[in-house]
């Protein structure tokens, strides 16, 4: 079952093509490397994709959904998590998966089994009442996982999950992932970290608004004949317009 599909999704910021005619699928469960240099067009497709913004032509299904007419069923059916956009930094662990719990429409009875649980799977039972703000990123980038994951949607939307934390961190964090991959749910990520894209399954690159390849990391790797992903990202960015 196809989580994402897109056809020819374009969006145009008054003559600037930002995203240029992609076409893509996502299988349900997969996790799906989105990759570009700065400014190659992810965010702008990614909110397309979250059904935040209306792409200028093209076609698109998130979970079954038209991102055009079905914009709310598909907020209702995916989890976000940014670096930027996380968790509420004055309320405590435990605060923060009732709110989100709460403004994902569950009612207090699952919130309440749903966070006892999480709370158990991270380890983090005896620090639930500690505030976020006074928590180290690798944790708190843990929990807003969990979060984004707390209402159990369909698809989990990551942009650039991972920036600033140590490669420790980030292993432990991608167990979370493929965890999550496990148990069903589809991971569409975005990255800067060449070793995380060798752990998803497969993996496309944008290269001004244009995806320019895709396919496993080991299939990219073959067919740019290079030996790290970090090689076939850097052949394809070369080309790049944009800084
Ligand atoms: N609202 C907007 N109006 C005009 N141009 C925009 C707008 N949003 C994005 N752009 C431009 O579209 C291009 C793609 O931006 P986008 O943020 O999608 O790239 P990105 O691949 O996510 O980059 P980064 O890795 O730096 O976040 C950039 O040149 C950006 O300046």
């Amino acid at each position: 079952m196809k989580a994402i599909e897109t056809k020819n999704i374009t969006k145009k910021f008054g003559n600037f093509l930002a995203v240029d005619h992609i076409s893509f699928e996502v299988f349900k469960g997969e996790i799906f490397g989105f990759l570009g240099a700065n400014g190659a067009g992810k965010t702008t497709a990614m909110r397309m994709l979250c059904g935040l913004l209306k792409p200028t032509s093209g076609e698109g299904r998130v979970a079954g959904y038209d991102i055009y007419k079905e914009s709310d069923k598909i907020k209702k059916n995916i989890g976000y998590m940014s670096q930027k956009f996380s968790l509420y930094e004055d309320l405590t662990i435990k605060e923060n998966m009732r709110l989100f719990g709460g403004i994902y429409g569950m009612n207090t009875k699952n919130i309440k089994i749903k966070t006892e649980q999480l709370l158990k799977e991270l380890s983090l039972e005896a620090e639930k009442d500690i505030l976020v703000k006074s928590l180290p990123l690798g944790i708190k980038q843990k929990v807003s996982f969990a979060v984004s994951t707390f209402h159990s949607p369909e698809i989990v939307f990551l942009d650039e999950p991972t920036g600033g934390v140590d490669p420790i961190a980030r292993r432990t964090f991608w167990e979370m992932i493929y965890h999550a991959s496990n148990n069903g749910i589809t991971i569409f990520v975005t990255t800067h970290y060449m070793d995380e894209a060798e752990y998803c399954n497969r993996v496309s690159i944008m290269v001004d608004g244009r995806i320019q390849a895709l396919d496993t990391p080991a299939g990219l790797r073959k067919k740019y004949n290079a030996t790290t992903m970090d090689e076939v990202f850097q052949l394809l960015a070369r080309g790049a317009k944009r800084e």
